[in-house]
C-alpha cells in the first residue's frame, strides 16, 4: 500500500537518519544543526518514553501519553509510528510541515520500522544508516551515556543486533543499485560507520552538500 502524505515537493528533499540506538545519530545531527542552523530543521517526534535529564518538551520530543498518541494516530495525524524498546515513537505530519514551512531541510531521526513506513509515503527523503563500528563499542557508548536502565539497555542491544543484520543485506543492495544491475534499490542511500566522529560527520556533510547548496542558494534569491 502507498500512503500519500501530501508532503512531497514542498521545499528541499528531507533526510532520514536511522541506525541502532547509540550509533550516534543525535550526535551527528546536533553537529549538523549547529553548523547549518538555518539550513536544517529537526522533525520533532512524539514519544511515550520519559524525558531524560536535559531533554526539552517540544524541542527534543513531544512527550505524550500512550492514550493521547494513539488518539492522534487514529485521527490520521502521523506519517509513521513504531513501538521501540517498550515505548511508542512517531512522526506527525505537523512535525514535518513545520520544518518545510521554514523552507529548511527536514531531518528525521527514526528507527528501521519508521524507515520502512516512510518508504511507503511520497516524502522521498535521502536515507542514511548510521552504523556503530562494532556491537561491543555500541554497548560501551550506550552504557557510558548513562540514560538506560539495565532492562532498557538490553532491549536496545537486542534491537541493534536485528538492525545490523538487516542493514548488512541492505548495504549489499545499495551496492547492487550503484552498479545499475537492475536489482531493487536498497533501503539506504548511504551507510556511515561512526567510528571517528569527525570522519563520519564529513561523510554525512558530503552526501548532503548538494541539498545544502540548493537551500542556501534559494535563500539568496
Ligand atoms: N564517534 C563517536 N565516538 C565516541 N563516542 C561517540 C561517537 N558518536 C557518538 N558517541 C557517543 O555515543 C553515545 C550515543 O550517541 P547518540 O546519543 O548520538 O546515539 P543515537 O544513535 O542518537 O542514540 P538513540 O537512538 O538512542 O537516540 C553518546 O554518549 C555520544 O556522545
Ligand atoms: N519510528 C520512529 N522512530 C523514532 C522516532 N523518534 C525517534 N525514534 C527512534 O527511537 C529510538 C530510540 O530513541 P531514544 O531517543 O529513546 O533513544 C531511536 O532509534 C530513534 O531513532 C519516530 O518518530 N519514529
Amino acid at each position: 500500500m502507498y500512503f500519500s502524505v501530501t508532503l512531497a515537493m514542498q521545499g528541499p528533499r528531507p533526510v532520514v537518519l536511522s541506525g541502532p540506538s547509540g550509533a550516534g545519530k543525535s550526535t551527528l545531527l546536533k553537529k549538523l544543526l549547529k553548523e547549518y542552523e538555518n539550513v536544517f530543521g529537526f522533525s520533532v517526534s512524539h514519544t511515550t518514553r520519559q524525558p531524560r535529564p536535559g531533554e526539552v518538551n517540544g524541542k527534543d520530543y513531544h512527550f505524550v501519553t500512550r492514550e493521547d498518541m494513539q488518539k492522534e494516530i487514529d485521527a490520521g495525524e502521523f506519517i509513521e509510528h513504531a513501538e521501540f524498546s517498550g515505548n511508542m515513537y512517531g512522526t506527525s505530519k505537523g512535525a514535518v510541515q513545520a520544518v518545510q514551512a521554514r523552507n529548511q531541510i527536514c531531518v528525521l531521526d527514526i528507527d528501521i520500522q519508521g524507515v520502512k513506513n516512510i518508504k511507503r509515503t511520497d516524502l522521498n527523503p535521502i536515507y542514511i544508516f548510521v552504523q556503530p563500528p562494532s556491537m561491543d563499542i555500541l554497548e560501551k557508548r550506550l552504557r557510558d551515556r548513562k540514560t538506560e536502565t539495565e532492562e532498557s539497555l538490553l532491549k536496545r542491544l537486542t534491537a541493534a543486533r536485528v538492525d545490523l543484520e538487516l542493514s548488512k543485506s541492505r548495504c549489499l543492495q545499495v551496492m547492487c543499485a550503484g552498479r545499475g544491475d537492475g536489482k531493487e534499490p536498497g533501503l539506504f542511500d548511504l551507510v556511515i560507520i561512526n567510528d571517528d566522529l569527525e570522519k563520519a560527520y564529513s561523510e554525512l556533510k558530503e552526501v548532503l552538500l548538494e541539498e545544502i547548496k540548493k537551500t542556501e542558494e534559494s535563500r539568496k534569491s
